[in-house]
């Protein structure tokens, strides 16, 4: 039958590590030669850091998503004594957070050849009731042909169909004596939405434009807006909104950014869908819609073409 074992796969360089996985370039050993990124997590560690959840729900989500080129693709997954195997999409060209580091920041045609992609796989994902929660240049994969794949699924949150009312999930059950339903997870520090560092709020489809107006400024400053020594001066930032723009910030984006790190996630730009502030208003913006005068590279590539 198709049932997959390591036996199936040359295990090649280390692509990744998580708290309690790796991702190795794994490579079919008959032919057609396939190459693919394995991810083994260890079910010991799994176990001892009570983090099934996790990992069903990083299955679930990838099976939920599966189809859209925007979001790396689960081959197959299968399991031995010791670990589970997930056979995910290789994505060549590595983590876009590596191709920012190279390039310091990118010009504003890049910047919105990748924001834009990004932007298409979070709605597919919103649309399918999935919440990234941890979205940061980390996450976002480039394929061979410099094409964007979300990865890392592990710490979403999948809404029940009848969670996914007006684009919102339920919200939180809250405990008898008024306290919010115990914190489930928290993204990175740089990229987590004020709502659920304050008010320690479940993350809604508002918390993933959060990041994204963070990555929307990384890309073209070359570092994200808050960022600090220490944990704890980050989320300071991010609660009070102290961050600033570098000279020569494009005019558009920056509109952009200021509408996505906006503290109230239903005035946040895409934050309400019920009242008519959805997706579109961020698909809508001029930093998407505006035409971009021809640079001397861009007049010689379309003269190549
Ligand atoms: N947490 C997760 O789920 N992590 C995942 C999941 C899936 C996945 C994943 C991580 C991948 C990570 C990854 C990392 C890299 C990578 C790592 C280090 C360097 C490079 C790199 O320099 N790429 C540039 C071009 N190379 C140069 C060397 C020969 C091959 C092509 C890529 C490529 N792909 C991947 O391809 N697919």
């Amino acid at each position: 039958g198709n049932r997959r074992s390591t036996e199936d796969f040359e295990i090649g360089d280390v692509l990744g590590e998580g708290s309690y996985s790796t991702v190795t370039l794994a490579t079919t050993v008959h032919p057609p030669y396939r190459q693919y990124a394995l991810k083994v997590l260890d079910k010991e560690h799994i176990k001892r850091e009570r983090k099934t959840k996790y990992v069903l729900i990083e299955r679930d989500t990838l099976k939920t998503l599966d189809g859209h080129p925007g979001v790396i693709k689960l081959w197959w997954t299968f399991q031995d004594e010791w670990s589970l195997y997930y056979v995910l999409e290789y994505a060549e060209n590595g983590e876009l957070l590596k191709w920012i580091k190279k390039y310091g920041s990118f010009d504003l045609r890049s910047a919105r050849y990748y924001v834009a992609q990004i932007l298409s796989a979070v709605e597919y994902m919103h649309e399918k009731g999935v919440i990234h929660r941890d979205l940061k240049p980390e996450n976002i994969l480039l394929d061979r042909n410099m094409r964007v794949k979300i990865t890392d699924f592990g710490t979403a949150k999948l809404l029940r169909q009848d969670e996914i009312k007006d684009g919102q999930p339920a919200p939180a059950e809250v405990q008898p004596g008024g306290r919010p339903r115990a914190r489930s997870f928290v993204g990175t520090p740089e990229y987590v939405s004020p709502e659920i560092l304050s008010e320690g709020r479940e993350s809604s489809f508002s918390s993933d434009f959060w990041a994204l107006g963070c990555v929307l400024y990384q890309v073209l400053a070359g570092h994200p807006p808050f960022q600090a020594r220490t944990e704890y001066l980050t989320f300071q930032k991010i609660i009070n909104l102290q961050y600033d723009f570098p000279p020569g910030f494009p005019a558009h984006a920056r509109d952009l950014v200021e509408k996505l790190l906006v503290v109230d996630p239903l005035a946040r730009l895409g934050g309400d869908p019920a009242n008519g502030n959805g997706i579109e208003a961020i698909k809508s913006h001029p930093f998407f819609t505006e035409r971009l005068r021809p640079t001397r590279s861009s007049l010689s590539e379309a003269g190549a073409q």
